[in-house]
């Protein structure tokens, strides 16, 4: 179920670097977390799930989480590049099938605008079918889950859990200076949607992050400073997995 070819035009492997990031948060997340739990470490990038029904072997998989404009995508690109991952953008996925036309794209654009969040049943059908096309052994799925919803339906339809969930901790003051400056012709990117956005990721996208700190697999990386600054935390964590 979790290969075949490399269709994926959506998992961008190996791309080129981009820009920066930022954060804080009312979690019972230390910050810089502590040392990732031995059996993570012992894992060194396997799947925690071993082969799949058809005798596949899953991939190693990281959540990327924080709210808008923490520097996710940024930073997914830099580890891709780095640490040969796959990068699986949800959003990404969502305006691709907004640019089909097609009525679900529709749908997805009106969400989207309202900075709430697309039915999990959509977004995890996407999900599934970018990581099905693709070959990739280690795999970032950025900006998702946002919602405990998006977690639970993830788990039922795919029968996995994450590796190892990144979350980028951002002031909200940076998130909103970065979103304003993105500049990518985005239709969620101006300030009434950006406060919305920010509203449902307090209260819909952190208690995910609780959820998967209660579950001991979250990284806590401070997103303030230049996103070379922010690199060098990643690049040590996903080194230590690595070693
Ligand atoms: N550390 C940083 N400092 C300043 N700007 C940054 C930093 N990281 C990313 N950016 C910029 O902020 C914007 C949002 O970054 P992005 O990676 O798209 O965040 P997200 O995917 O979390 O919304 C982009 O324009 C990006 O170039
Ligand atoms: N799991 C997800 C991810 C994104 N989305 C929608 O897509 C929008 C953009 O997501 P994104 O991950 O590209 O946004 P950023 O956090 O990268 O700025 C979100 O604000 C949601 O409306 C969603 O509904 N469910
Ligand atoms: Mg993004």
């Amino acid at each position: 179920m979790w290969r075949r070819q490399v269709g994926a035009l959506l998992l961008r492997h190996r791309s080129t670097p981009s820009s920066t990031l930022r954060h804080h948060l009312p979690l019972p997340v230390p910050d810089q977390s502590p040392p990732l739990a031995s059996n993570l470490l012992l894992r060194l990038f396997t799947s925690q799930s071993g082969e799949g029904g058809d005798g596949a072997t899953k991939p190693f998989i990281a959540f990327v989480l924080g709210g808008p404009g923490s520097g996710k995508g940024t930073q997914c690109v830099r580890i891709a590049s780095d640490f040969g991952f796959a990068h699986l953008s949800a959003g990404d996925l969502l305006r691709s099938e907004i640019s089909t036309g097609s009525e679900k794209g529709e749908l997805i654009l009106n969400i989207i605008k309202e900075g709430k969040i697309v039915p999990s049943e959509i977004t995890v059908e996407l999900i599934r079918k970018a990581m099905e096309s693709s070959d990739a052994k280690r795999v970032l799925i950025d900006g998702f889950p946002r919602c405990e919803e998006n977690r639970i339906a993830f788990e039922r339809i795919t029968g996995t859990e994450p590796d190892l969930v990144i979350f980028f901790d951002c002031p909200e003051d940076e998130m909103v200076k970065r979103l304003l400056g993105r500049n990518q012709g985005r239709v969620d990117d101006n300030i009434e949607t950006i406060k919305k956005r920010l509203k449902v990721f307090e209260s819909l996208n952190i208690p995910v992050v609780d959820y998967y700190t209660s579950r001991g697999k979250v990284h806590k990386i401070n997103a303030t400073g230049t996103e070379e600054e922010i690199f060098g935390a990643v690049h040590k964590l996903f080194s230590s997995l690595s070693s």
